[in-house]
């Protein structure tokens, strides 16, 4: 199976230490053995600080957003590392490198491509670029809820919910460099259009990757309509 997995910065530059990294690569290798595997890594709070210097010096949102995708790059440097021979040793910054480097028959790390939009799109249009059979995509939260969990206490999750809904959920909300908020426009139009399968679900436990790959119910799923 080909799968496509997003990991948040949220998790991985949650506690600025080895201790995930060095947990996903193990379970990342495992994975390895029978799947081929893309990851899409995100750039957590040490992106967000670097734009917020990059919009203190007002020099525009896309350099924003350029500054995001060199962090966002970093933190995909360091799974490699964790992963050592495993992973593919280079960063690719477009899906054509990813498929290019996939071919090695190693694990693809990314982080982001272009500006305007977050890595969660970019996991998106890479699982549409490599014909993926699954998207996953770890969060902090256990999946997409009715509101901010983090603020709303009676906040619920949603299991199923189909892609239009999800866009119109979404479609007021921020779209600034270090804040597409919860999940982008650009991610949910590809998983739309090419009818992705595609999972949310609490990256905070890397073992929850081994749950959806066994069907167990988890987070929330997105169907492609
Ligand atoms: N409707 C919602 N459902 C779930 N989480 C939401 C919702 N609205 C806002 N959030 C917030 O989204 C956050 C998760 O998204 P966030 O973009 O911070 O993380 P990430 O994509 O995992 O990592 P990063 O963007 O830092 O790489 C949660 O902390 C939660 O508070
Ligand atoms: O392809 C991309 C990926 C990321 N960005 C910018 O970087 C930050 C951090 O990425 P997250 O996925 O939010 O962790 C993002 O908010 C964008 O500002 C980008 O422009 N293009």
């Amino acid at each position: 199976m080909r799968i496509v997995v997003a990991i948040g910065g949220s998790i991985l530059m949650k506690e600025y230490d080895y201790k995930k990294f060095q947990e996903y690569a193990e379970i990342l290798r495992f994975l390895a053995q029978e799947n081929e595997i893309f990851v899409v890594v995100g750039g957590g709070k040490p992106a967000r600080d670097y734009i917020s210097i990059v919009r203190d010096l007002k020099c525009g949102e896309a350099k924003c957003d350029d500054i995001g995708i060199e962090v966002t790059r970093l933190n995909a440097k360091l799974l490699i590392l964790a992963l050592k021979n495993d992973a593919y040793p280079s960063v690719p910054h477009n899906f054509q490198e990813a498929e290019k480097y996939s071919a090695s028959g190693k694990i693809v790390i990314m982080g982001g491509t272009e500006p305007a939009h977050s890595t969660d799109a970019v996991s998106a249009i890479l699982a549409e670029y490599t014909k993926a059979d699954l998207l996953i995509n770890l969060t902090s939260v256990d999946g997409m809820y009715d509101k901010d969990p983090t603020n709303n206490s009676d906040a619920k999750l949603i299991e199923e919910i189909t892609a239009t809904e999800m866009l119109e959920f979404i479609k007021n909300k921020d779209v600034k460099a270090g804040t597409y908020e919860f999940f982008d426009m650009t991610a949910i139009q590809m998983i739309k259009r090419s009818s992705l399968e595609t999972v949310i679900a609490n990256g905070n436990d890397p073992k929850n990757l081994l749950k959806i790959l066994k069907k167990e119910k988890l987070g929330t799923r997105i169907i492609a309509k």
